[in-house]
């Protein structure tokens, strides 16, 4: 029996086939480039900064590459710009889904804010439900080329505005009807969580879900205003958790209260490594605090945020991070399991993706060694010697 044969370290390929679970994406931050060009082309919208599919995704990644999240969060404008009917918003979702699928996603959930698709005059209603329509046809032609996904939405309030009770009530009205909980996103120095602490407590009357974007431009008042005012289930991003733990010269490890409580409590960490990379949030993959987060035992969670700004998908954020820490399959299944655990589908719903699609995946692709050992075995029996 070779190393090679023996070797857990995921190929390209089998990440791509290992069953996924994502819960932070954005659908207007992972278009394809090409249908930005072609919408923007139906719709006359003027201010593309390129018209090739290419160079416009490139523009994108290098744009989005600016060490702030302010600036990161100008390009959206150009996505944005191109989402103003119904018949955009369903080719964005259906296409979100197909692409999610193709990547081997098994369960998505998808974040938009429908405040910031009304300008062609659509009601916050006809956004729910064309992005809704575009998700259930994405789910059902993966299906036809052989993938199975589930897409539940999360409607986002932007942090700066001051919809998102209103947001709040339509992620409740729209509840069992595609849309999962509720989020609020945006630029976070200035913008604290406990603006909308209205919001939260309604949804929390309503016993719905939800999560906020919070210790990713912003440490750790940002995390506890989001945990302990306004009663967050999940934290988007929580990566700056890491400036509440000591590592000592001798390797050891020490906690602060909050990251105690995160810890204790199961608090899931919708971490995003390679958006931290662009936003300045992170040096490095290496350097990522998922590594110690991990370690520690952390509800951590592998997340794109944002696919055509960081150029990113599932499969590339695990590359990243085999490369980094040597992950394994186990590792992989291991953020998978934690995803699922933390989603806002119900339990029974949560129990059965865990024990029928994620588990059985990574023991399919963990025992193909076993017969790749058979196949060179009986191709060359003078090798046994
Ligand atoms: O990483 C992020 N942090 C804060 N806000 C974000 C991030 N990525 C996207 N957004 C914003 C820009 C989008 O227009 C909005 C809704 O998806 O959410
Ligand atoms: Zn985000």
């Amino acid at each position: 029996m070779t190393s090679q044969t023996m070797s857990n370290t995921p190929t390209p390929d089998q990440i791509r086939r290992a069953p996924k679970v994502l819960l932070h994406d954005h659908l207007d931050g992972g278009l394809r480039p090409g249908t930005i060009v072609e919408l923007a082309r139906e719709q006359g919208y003027s201010r593309l900064p390129e018209t090739g599919p290419d160079k416009l995704g490139i523009w994108f990644r290098e744009a989005a590459d600016s060490g702030s999240l302010e600036r990161y969060l100008e390009t959206f404008s150009h996505t944005v710009g191109v989402m103003q009917t119904r018949d955009a918003l369903v080719r964005v979702a259906r296409e979100c889904a197909e692409d999610l699928a193709e990547d081997g996603v098994v369960y998505a959930e998808v974040r938009y804010a429908p405040e910031q698709h009304l300008e062609g005059g659509l009601t916050l209603e006809e956004v729910v439900e064309a992005v809704n329509e575009g998700f259930r046809e994405g789910e059902r032609l993966a299906r036809a080329n052989g993938h199975r996904i589930r897409v539940g939405a999360l409607l986002t309030a932007m942090r700066h505005a001051a919809r998102a009770l209103e947001i709040a009530e339509l992620a409740n009205r729209y509840r069992d009807l595609g849309v999962v909980g509720f989020d609020i996103a945006g630029a976070e120095a200035g913008y604290p969580p406990t603006r909308h602490l209205d919001a939260f407590e309604y949804l929390k009357r309503e016993n719905n879900h939800f999560t906020i974007h919070a210790g990713e431009a912003f440490g750790l008042p940002s995390i506890w205003q989001a945990l302990q005012w306004c009663g967050a289930d999940r934290l988007g991003h929580g990566v700056r958790i890491i400036d509440d733990i000591q590592v000592r010269a001798d390797g050891s490890v020490k906690l602060g209260r909050l990251a105690s409580y995160v810890r204790d409590k199961r608090i899931p960490l919708e971490l995003c490594p390679s958006s931290n990379l662009q936003t300045g949030a992170a040096s490095s993959y290496s350097e990522h605090p998922i590594g110690l987060l991990r370690r520690l035992h952390f509800r951590a969670t592998v997340n794109t945020d944002n696919r055509l700004m960081s150029g990113t998908s599932m499969s590339r954020e695990f590359e990243h991070l085999v490369e980094a820490f040597g992950y394994s399959l186990d590792d992989m299944q291991w953020f998978s399991v934690n995803a699922m655990k933390s989603a806002f589908i119900p339990f029974d719903e949560r129990l059965a993706m865990i024990n029928d699609v994620i588990k059985p995946g990574y023991a399919e692709l963990k025992s193909e060694w076993l017969f790749q050992q058979t196949a060179s075995t009986s191709d060359s029996p003078a090798r046994e010697g």
